[in-house]
């Protein structure tokens, strides 16, 4: 193959973009806004054995990160919970009634831990400080 000038110009080009910095940045994006789908079960068997599958090992599908979905801020009392029906296509399910011009929050952890357990999952794995109203309840 040979090394045109636009070969040499693109390899370049690639080279100073595809850094390790670069490398890294790409990653850490994608662990803080990928969702890990797991599907919903439709009957209450299914349920059950996919509980099981879930505590005996990774019962995860995948990962995704979704082009909407990944501009929702957490809560520790969420008004939204994500779900998968039989695909990877996400839907957004209401937990409450939610009034007009409120935003919209999925939780992004266990909500049943306590305040401090949460805060430090949120730290390390998420890298931010709830600042949720139940956070800042101390709840
Ligand atoms: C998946 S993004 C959510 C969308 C993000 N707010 C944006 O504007 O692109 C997750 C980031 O949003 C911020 N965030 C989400 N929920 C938060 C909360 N309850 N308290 C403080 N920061 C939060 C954090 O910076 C976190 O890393």
């Amino acid at each position: 193959m040979a090394l045109t000038r636009k070969r040499i110009g693109l390899y370049l080009m690639t080279t100073a973009v595809l850094t390790r910095e670069w490398y890294i940045n790409v990653l850490a994006r994608i662990r803080i806004n990928a969702f890990r789908i797991e599907l919903v079960a439709s009957s209450y068997e299914d349920l059950l054995s996919s509980a099981v599958v879930s505590v005996s090992c990774d019962a995860a599908v995948g990962n995704a990160v979704y082009m909407l979905p990944s501009f929702y801020n957490h809560d520790c009392d969420p008004n939204t919970h994500i779900v998968w029906l039989a695909s990877a296509d996400a839907r957004l399910k209401a937990l409450r009634n939610i009034e007009e011009g409120e935003e919209l929050r999925i939780c992004y952890i266990d909500a049943s831990m306590d305040v401090d357990a949460r805060q430090r999952i949120l730290a390390d794995g998420f890298g931010f400080e709830c600042r949720c109203q139940r956070c800042l309840s101390g709840d």
